[in-house]
């Protein structure tokens, strides 16, 4: 990691301007999303390199005069757009804030998801309980509530939860057949994406799906919509429940993004039961996003923030973690690392573990 090493280069003139962007960030990102969900942005984009006046952007939005003249000089204060005399024009910052999904997937996540909930951070932090989870519904973490979140809620979740793990799967199905299993144990499994990604990978794999009902029920029907349900198996569990069984016999098992959804006392317990079901030669591939091993400083911002989505929102005591806390809960398991490949997808690590001799 080259970042994070040193004071930042800049003036203190400078500084004192971040200082007011982060005074005002909750503005500029409502600015930003309005920006978007009324298409001003867009028309603003189609009008090109000569830009377009208040006057015309008002006559093509459903909003007054006055609305799109705020937000557009507020958009101007951000960087996403500058002026051509009395025209506005798209500049770079706006354009990737138009075009880039990561940042759509990012932005509907955080206002549809995490944006009134942060509001309880505070409370959160003292307590070590997602405190802003109530503005989502009543539940003690928002895993069982997964399928019940209202639609748009739900759509801006999974799109998140997906973005990240679908740019990973492709690269990592040959890696995880390498050794050829039979069986494959995927805990926290999900909507049964990957289970779908295996059983499409190799004709032979059995899969079998550990998670929350809700979520396996989901899973369930996606396996029988993609004719493969005889394949893919539900192993219906609450993993924080240390007396419920873990499934036995898998040749690999696999936990995607699934760990950071536990604080350290609970990942041990869980790691500690998979390895007491692990056959000498079974694996464990744990693939997450750790932010000491983002290759880029826009990974690790984007990381380091999902890790404040947990404290307030989804559980209250997890976190994205630093690849060391995890290799030291490994160890501590009784497991050992065989392989450690960073930059999979977008800042993903694979962590190939077996148990110790
Ligand atoms: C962030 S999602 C990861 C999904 C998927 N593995 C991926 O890579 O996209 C975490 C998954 O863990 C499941 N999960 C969370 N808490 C759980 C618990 N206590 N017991 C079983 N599953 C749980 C959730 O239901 C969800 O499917």
């Amino acid at each position: 990691m080259s970042f994070y090493r040193s004071p930042l280069s800049i003036s203190a003139f400078d500084a004192k301007f971040e200082a007011q962007k982060i005074a005002f960030a909750p503005i500029s990102f409502q600015v930003a999303r309005c920006l978007l969900k009324f298409n001003l942005l867009q028309i603003i984009s189609d009008h090109g390199e000569n830009g377009c006046q208040l006057p015309t952007l008002a006559q093509h939005s459903e909003l007054s005069e006055y609305a799109v003249g705020v937000l557009i000089d507020m958009g101007l204060s951000m960087g996403l757009l500058y002026l051509k005399d009395e025209a506005y024009v798209l500049d770079k910052i706006g354009h990737f804030l138009l075009h880039d999904d990561m940042a759509k997937t990012n932005l509907n996540f955080t206002h549809d998801v995490c944006y009134q909930g942060l509001f309880e951070l505070e409370a959160s932090l003292l307590e070590g309980k997602p405190k802003g989870l109530k503005s989502l519904g009543d539940w003690p973490t928002i895993y069982p509530g997964l399928s019940q979140l209202p639609e748009e809620i739900k759509k801006s979740w999974f799109e998140f939860d997906h973005y990240y793990s679908d740019h990973a799967f492709e690269s990592l199905l040959p890696l995880i057949f390498q050794e050829k299993p039979k069986h494959i144990v995927d805990v926290g499994g999900n909507t049964g994406k990957w289970a779908l990604a295996c059983t499409g990978f190799d004709n032979q794999v059995q899969v079998t799906i550990m998670d929350l009902p809700g979520q396996l029920n989901v899973a369930m029907e996606n396996a029988a919509n993609a004719g493969v349900a005889e394949r893919v198996h539900a192993f219906v569990t609450d993993l924080l429940d240390e007396q419920k069984p873990f499934c036995e016999q898998g040749d690999l098992y696999w936990m995607s993004q699934f760990l950071d959804c536990f604080s350290e006392s609970e990942i041990l317990s869980i790691l500690k039961r998979a390895a007491a079901v692990m056959k000498p030669d079974s694996e464990l591939c744990i693939l997450e996003t750790f932010w000491d091993r983002q290759p880029f400083e826009a990974g690790a911002f984007c990381v380091n923030a999902t890790s404040l989505y947990f404290t307030a929102i989804a559980n209250g005591n997890s976190r994205m973690y630093h690849s060391k806390t995890l290799l030291k809960l490994i160890s501590q398991a009784g497991l050992f690392v065989d392989e450690d490949i960073d930059n999979i997808g977008l800042g993903h690590t694979l962590l190939r573990c077996k148990r110790k001799p």
